[in-house]
């Protein structure tokens, strides 16, 4: 099971991530022989390596295909790894399969559509291999969950989410925007799944993929998929994010692992004595929701009475100037004032509707 290979299912603490990393594309055999034989010197044992190459537009390179799989089996035997590719039909499957690849991954683009996500699933059934099912290009959630639950229909049940950021056109400085938000709430959702984190594809340039790694490690992600090549500013395909293995094994040194949970009683102790505090700090938060809402239906059953609209923008742009005001005062990010505002606002409005609408 995929789960055995994370550190943080094992109860030990501090212990190195799980990394699967190698070239963004097998490009040819003496790149591939190279590039994991510096990998491995670097301590790392699971290879990555696209073979189709689902491009976002034609014309650029879409992997060297199927020649490509013998050469990773040489690669297999010479250094004594395993390797990851990431399928896209149940053609590619089948290939993977008959060559022996050790993992499989499902990119983007195939998780954004249910039909490749269902084919893929439907043709692994009964297969050993784990599977990682990477979020898809747009900051959707649920298809991210239904993708899931679409291999576990299918009995595929070992399995790993990659969080490799979303495509937004406003993001600036990663090529995908983390929204770290999303795997957060995936965790959440399924917390028996382990969470990988891709930090290649959300930096877009390798000066950023450390950043995004020690983030994730902060945000307790079980390891990483990243693209690492022996001669990065040659590759055929993402050539400004990827590292050369050494440079990924110094990050990977300088990368702080941190502990799930607080160790030793004094700390633990200490935590448990602030939570309290925080558990009191919330119920007042809601004790002063509540007297707020009650207030708004007093104003609400007022409106009625006088036959006043229930939105009244005059007063909503005083709060929504004023609140942030009074936030920041007291060290508040604004933009959590006005969105909690805008949310409060919101709630008012449909219950003062249902006040005006009910009848009598
Ligand atoms: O002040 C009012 O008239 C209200 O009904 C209260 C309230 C609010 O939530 O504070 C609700 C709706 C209006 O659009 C403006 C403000």
């Amino acid at each position: 099971m995929i789960t055995e290979l994370f550190p943080s299912n094992k109860s030990k603490q501090n212990e190195a991530p799980f990394v699967i990393a190698g070239p963004c594309s097998v490009e040819t055999p003496e790149q591939l022989m190279t590039t994991v034989g510096q990998l491995k010197k670097e301590g790392i044992s699971w290879i990555r390596g696209g073979v189709w190459k689902p491009r976002t537009r034609p014309g650029s390179f879409e992997g060297v295909g199927e020649i490509a799989l013998p050469w990773i089996q040489a690669a297999k035997k010479e250094f004594g790894v395993k390797f990851a590719i990431e399928v896209a039909s149940a053609n590619h499957v089948e290939l993977a399969l008959k060559h022996d690849m050790d993992m499989l991954w499902v990119g983007a683009r195939s998780t954004a559509n249910p039909f490749t996500v269902q084919e893929i699933a439907e043709s692994l059934k009964g297969a050993k291999v784990p599977v990682l099912i990477k979020n898809p290009i747009n900051a959707d959630l649920s298809l991210w969950q239904g993708a899931f639950e679409r291999f576990q229909k299918a009995g595929i049940t070992d399995l790993a989410a990659v969080h490799r950021g979303f495509s937004n056109l406003r993001e600036q400085v990663y090529r995908n925007s983390p929204m770290w938000q999303i795997p957060i709430d995936f965790k959440r959702t399924f917390p028996e799944i382990p969470m990988i984190c891709d930090p290649s594809h959300i930096a877009g340039k390798r000066s950023l993929v450390q950043i995004i790694a020690q983030k994730a490690l902060d945000l307790s992600f079980d390891g990483f998929l990243i693209e690492s090549h022996h001669q990065p500013d040659l590759a055929w395909s993402d050539a400004a994010q990827q590292l050369t293995p050494q440079a990924l094994g110094e990050m990977l040194k300088n990368l702080k692992t941190r502990s799930i949970h607080f160790e030793g009683v004094q700390m633990r102790n200490q935590l448990e004595e602030i939570r309290a505090q925080i558990d009191q700090a919330d119920h007042e938060l809601l004790e002063a929701i509540h007297r707020r809402m009650t207030l708004i239906e007093k104003i609400g059953e007022y409106k009625k009475l006088n036959n006043v609209a229930v939105l009244d923008l005059d007063r909503w742009k005083e709060i929504f100037e004023t609140r942030p005001v009074w936030g920041q005062e007291m060290g508040i990010n604004e933009e959590l004032i006005q969105e909690l505002f805008a949310l409060i606002h919101q709630e008012s409005v449909k219950k003062q509707t249902e006040i005006l609408d009910k009848v009598d």
